[in-house]
């Protein structure tokens, strides 16, 4: 069996169980189960870029790990990376701030982190590439001689191709993904808009829905929706910390029902609006009163990119005046967490709540969704509401799918999802549960490393027309 080595900006802290974002906790778990190495950004700015990178093992783990400098964190992961491509996959081109600097520093911190890692790569290693950070990494590493095979997955949606060409630097990116010899993605609305900017661009040639030919090479493309490790998340939730048994004692004694959302603060994770389908809910409903609370979890992300800051402020305004208007001495509907909560007390609060509120504007799959699923207590589970604009919605059907844009109907459907019977729960819920533990982290890994091992790789003839690409 080949080595595996895995790239991506953010690398997990594999000692703890507690990641901060879908990526690190899916990676942490499938390299968890299979060994070998991880290299990315160590979450440190410098002065000037170091030359060598850190290595530390981990278990199974060689962990394979560098810093950056405070301008190319500024250039490229608050510029390129979260204040263009982030906004533009995830269709806002309203938020994409462009500057060139930007798109200069996102080349030169794929071609640094490429030098700094290729020292370690060996001849057999599988390389999988992880997310739009770097998506020209495998052309960076084929300039410094690489053979290997390389495989890519982006873990947020990939855009129409109308909405794409709004980028000055769309075809560039493209042409960078077919520097790979397996690309992955989410779903499969994310495979055909691939496809369909191939052939309206008039780049490659797609030979069906899962080959493309690209300057003589072969090219897989899939759908390969990431997962989780069910089993072990099951168990967390079964062993709730004290206070959580405490929280959800004093609750069951008063007959209130929890509602509860866990989400990165992210503009694309839909809060306001989910916020205010809440205050609907209590508006229309009166006689929840004192019977409901909602709990959102919302730790910062990225605060350096201004679209950040707004959201922020826009959620603590919306907290307030819902709480104004309905809370009572006794009773405060919303509670608002505006830091990191460790995944093992997620997972007991998840089997705590009666609802779970995943409503993003867009985002690549949704793993608290999963999860959510996952903790409930099979015998009396709670409902998902999810948005049908979450990645994780084109395979969770049996949840209660809402559009996150009509606050109106989310409003009912939580409604809906507070009153539904025990029978319609737990048959919404084994269905579910089904689909997760098919489509679990175990999964994921083997289905993309079996097409990466089996892809064309070696047989291509070498990548030439890389070492021309251009920013086009
Ligand atoms: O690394 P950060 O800038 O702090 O952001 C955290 C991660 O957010 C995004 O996660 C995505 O991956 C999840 C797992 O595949 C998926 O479920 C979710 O829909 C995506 O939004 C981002 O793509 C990662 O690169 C970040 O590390
Ligand atoms: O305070 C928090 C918030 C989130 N998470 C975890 O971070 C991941 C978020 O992944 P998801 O795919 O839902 O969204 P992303 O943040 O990657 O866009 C999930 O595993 C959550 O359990 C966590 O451990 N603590």
């Amino acid at each position: 069996m080949s080595r595996l080595v895995i790239l991506s900006n953010r690398v997990a802290d594999l000692r703890k169980t507690s990641q901060s974002g879908g990526l690190a906790v899916g990676l942490a778990d499938a390299l968890r189960q299979r060994g070998g190495v991880w290299f990315g950004w160590d979450g440190e700015t410098l002065q000037t870029q170091p030359r060598e990178a850190t290595v530390e093992q981990v278990g199974n783990v060689r962990m394979i790990s560098a810093a950056m400098t405070v301008e190319d964190y500024m250039n490229y992961y608050v510029g390129y990376a979260n204040s263009v491509l982030w906004p533009l996959f995830h269709y806002r081109l309203d938020l994409v701030d462009f500057h060139a600097p930007y798109f200069d520093a996102y080349q030169r911190v794929n071609a640094n982190f490429a030098g700094l890692v290729a020292p370690y790569l060996q001849d057999d290693d599988l390389i999988w590439v992880h997310d739009y950070h770097f998506i020209p990494m495998a052309n960076c590493l084929r300039r410094l001689g690489c053979r290997q095979r390389m495989g890519f997955f982006l873990h947020i949606p990939f855009p129409p191709p109308d909405l794409l060409a709004a980028s000055p630097n769309h075809r560039y990116l493209v042409e960078a993904l077919l520097d790979y010899d397996v690309l992955g993605f989410q779903t499969t609305a994310d495979t055909i808009n691939f496809r369909h900017y191939l052939e309206e661009w008039g780049v490659g040639e797609v030979l069906d829905e899962r080959t493309i030919r690209y300057k003589g090479r072969t090219i897989a493309i899939d759908r390969y929706p990431i997962g989780i490790d069910v089993e072990t998340f099951r168990d967390m939730a079964r062993n709730a910390p004290d206070d959580v048994r405490i929280d959800s004692a004093r609750r069951e004694k008063l007959g209130r029902k929890q509602i509860i959302g866990v989400d990165r603060l992210d503009y694309s994770k839909g809060l306001p609006d989910r916020f205010q389908a809440f205050g609907k809910l209590l508006a229309q409903h009166p006689e929840l009163e004192k019977q409901v609370t909602f709990l959102q979890v919302a730790p910062p992300t990225r605060e350096d990119v201004n679209a950040y800051s707004d959201i922020r402020d826009e959620l603590e305004g919306l907290t307030g005046s819902i709480n104004g208007r309905f809370s009572d001495f006794n009773w405060t509907p919303l509670r608002y967490i505006h830091r990191p909560v460790p995944r093992e007390t997620l997972a007991a609060l998840f089997r705590a709540s009666h609802v779970g509120l995943v409503t993003p504007l867009r985002d690549g799959m949704n793993l608290v969704a999963k999860e959510f699923v996952a903790a409930q207590d099979d015998e009396d589970p709670g409902v998902l509401v999810l948005s049908q604009f979450a990645g994780a919605a084109e395979d969770m059907t049996e949840a209660l799918i809402v559009n996150p844009y009509d606050t109106d109907t989310m409003a009912e459907a939580i409604h809906q999802a507070l009153m539904m019977p025990l029978d319609e729960r737990k048959a919404r819920h084994k269905a579910l549960l089904d689909h997760i533990l098919h489509q679990d982290t175990q999964r994921w890994l083997a289905t993309f490393l079996n097409d990466l091992e089996t892809a064309g790789g070696h047989t291509n003839p070498p990548p030439d027309s890389l070492i021309a690409a251009d920013a086009a």
